[in-house]
């Protein structure tokens, strides 16, 4: 079998020489690219050949899909799938499997790293002393005993929700479905509209699919208390930007911590969330860590070797 990693994992080249060599031993050949492809011509010389392909958060259109004959099965290095044309894939009856959880410890530091920012205000606080001011505006709130609303109670979800309890925070999560979540503390499973009103903090984790994509927009947003604060690490059609722009400037909500967007960064300079107030931004990094790109490789061969042992796991 070719297996094509089609764009940079990320990782030492010693690593890939090492996968490079487990693959060969196994009598398949592994081709790694170090650059992305600029153009979809560029991606389908690249593609083409491949039985196997490794992709990670380049999008992957239906003519690249198409134009690969031999193609057989898509190891995702990411745990979002929304940039894959899956229905060729599934015309194709080309298997996708994705890099499920590599990413988990890394998105929930970032995802507290952003709560804790809003809520000391760490940001503000460094450019005052740079400044020579005081903190007489700088009182902060803490997380012990604030309602802490996760949205999407996946791997990532549930993470962060221990995380918040060690914390002290009460954890309310969306009654999206039956939960077989188990632990030794106490979850509040509310409709959305409720867990809005009563977050202090709300998290999204659900995936990006038709049934999320404004999933939060100034309706669920007015539901929200004045001093709570959102914060979004799954993806930015998620939320309507405009209409979270319009909460934070009018004071409607208390701040947000954005890592993605509805384009990937760099977001252009008119975007409505680079003006809004309270907010903290960051250019869709929550995943990358050293560990999890040394985890996420492991993922993508674990799940080529699953898939080779006809045995395929992480399916999307
Ligand atoms: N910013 C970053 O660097 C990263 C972002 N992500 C994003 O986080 C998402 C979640 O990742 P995981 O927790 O691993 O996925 P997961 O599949 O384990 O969990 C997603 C959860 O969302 C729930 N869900 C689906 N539709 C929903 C809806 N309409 N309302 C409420 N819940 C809904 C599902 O039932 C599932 O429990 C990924 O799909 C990806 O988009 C993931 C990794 C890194
Ligand atoms: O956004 C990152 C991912 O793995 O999904």
């Amino acid at each position: 079998m070719k297996i094509v990693i089609i764009e940079p994992l990320n990782i030492s080249m010693a690593k890939i020489e090492e996968y490079r060599k487990k693959m060969e031993l196994e009598g398949h050949q592994l081709i790694a690219y170090s650059k992305r492809a600029e153009t979809e011509a560029e991606m389908i010389k690249r593609a083409e050949v491949a039985d196997i392909l490794v992709i990670a958060n380049q999008p992957l259109s239906a003519e690249v899909i198409n134009a690969c004959p031999k193609l057989k099965f898509i190891s995702v290095a990411f745990t979002g799938f929304d940039h894959l044309a899956i229905e060729a894939c599934r015309k194709n009856e080309i298997l996708v499997a994705n890099a499920a959880g590599y990413a988990n410890q890394a998105v929930t530091e970032l995802v507290f790293g952003l709560v804790i920012d809003l809520m000391r205000k760490i940001k503000k606080a460094d450019a005052f002393v740079r400044n020579s001011k005081t903190k007489a505006s700088l009182i902060g709130t803490e997380l012990a005993g604030k309602n802490f609303g996760i949205v999407g109670f996946g791997a990532i979800g549930q993470k962060v929700a221990q995380v918040a309890n060690s914390f002290g925070c009460k954890i309310l999560v969306d009654k999206h479905k039956e939960y077989n979540f188990e632990a030794d503390f106490e979850v509040e499973y509310l409709e959305l509209e409720k867990l809005m009103q009563k977050s202090d903090i709300v998290s999204l984790h659900v995936p990006l699919k038709e049934t999320t994509q404004n999933l939060i927009t100034s309706e669920e947003l007015a539901l929200m208390k004045k001093s709570a604060i959102l914060i979004n690490t799954a993806r930015g059609p998620v939320v309507n930007s405009q209409d979270l722009a319009k909460a934070l400037n009018n004071g409607e909500i208390g701040g947000a911590g954005i890592d993605v967007f509805e384009m990937e960064p760099p977001i252009p300079k008119s975007h409505p969330l680079l003006k809004a107030k309270n907010t903290i931004l960051t250019p869709h990094l929550a995943f990358a860590t050293e560990e999890a790109f040394l985890k996420r490789a492991e993922i993508v061969f674990e799940n080529i070797e699953n898939w080779l042992a006809a045995k395929p796991q992480n399916l999307v």
